[in-house]
């Protein structure tokens, strides 16, 4: 079969948690990244983008967008998803709380300078107060190595992703978190994420000055 394609700017934004799961699951994908208007505009001539927006993925002869909407799908069809409902919906709201921490880093990237180290304490905050206790609750009081099911999920892949990231803006965070902590060695040592966390893979690095220039031009915001 063909590789999936995801179509995105050359960095982390919306794209990055897909970026992750394609490479937990083992699977290949090819880039194609938006540098210019024109590139952009083509997408939304050709009715590739339903909302007008991106991240985009061609897999299995679609043409998808929306984020969440993209990510259940290759957790369903990579079984990464559970081995019931009840796990899927757990999955679903450990997934959905991740993607809320790292959106606030996404967002923060645009704001102004002068607001950075407010932000960055303010996320910080978040994650030590509000996202990595539940975690560091449910490894307690469960007491396996994964969040759902005892089995290996996309609420894994992306809390690892969220710790990362966190910890790029504090990296004393996990501190009050030993089970955090073990579980961040834990999932970083899964053969495809270890190769995914290497230098050379298609993980992409924090947001930069020239990102932020390239998505401002193409989006024209
Ligand atoms: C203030 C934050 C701005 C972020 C701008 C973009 O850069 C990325 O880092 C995040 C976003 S991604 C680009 C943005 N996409 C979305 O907002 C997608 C939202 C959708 N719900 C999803 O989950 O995929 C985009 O195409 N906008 C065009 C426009 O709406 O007309």
């Amino acid at each position: 079969a063909a590789k999936p394609k995801l179509w995105y700017f050359r960095g982390r934004g919306r794209m990055e948690s897909i970026r992750w799961l394609l490479a937990a699951a083992g699977v290949e994908f090819e880039e194609e990244f938006l540098e210019t208007r024109e590139q952009y505009e083509k997408l939304q001539k050709d009715g590739c983008l339903l909302f007008g927006q991106v991240p985009l993925v061609e897999i299995d002869g679609m043409m998808l967008t929306q984020t969440r909407a993209i990510l259940s799908y290759l957790a369903a069809k990579y079984n990464l998803y559970g081995k019931d409902l009840k796990d899927t919906v757990r999955i679903n709201m450990y997934a959905d709380g991740t993607l809320d921490l790292m959106m606030m880093i996404v967002q923060a990237a645009f704001k102004p300078p002068e607001e950075k180290e407010e932000n960055i304490a303010f996320i910080v905050t978040k994650a030590k107060t509000r996202y990595f206790p539940v975690f560091e609750k449910i490894l307690k009081d469960h007491g396996e190595d994964f969040l759902v099911g005892n089995a290996f999920s996309w609420a894994d892949i992306q809390l690892l992703e969220a710790i990362l990231m966190v910890e790029e803006l504090s990296a004393s965070v996990l501190s009050d978190f030993p089970l955090l902590k073990a579980f961040k060695t834990r999932i970083s040592s899964i053969p495809t994420i270890e190769k995914f966390l290497q230098p050379g893979s298609q993980r992409k690095p924090p947001p930069d000055s020239h990102y932020i220039q390239v998505v401002r031009h193409v989006l024209q915001f």
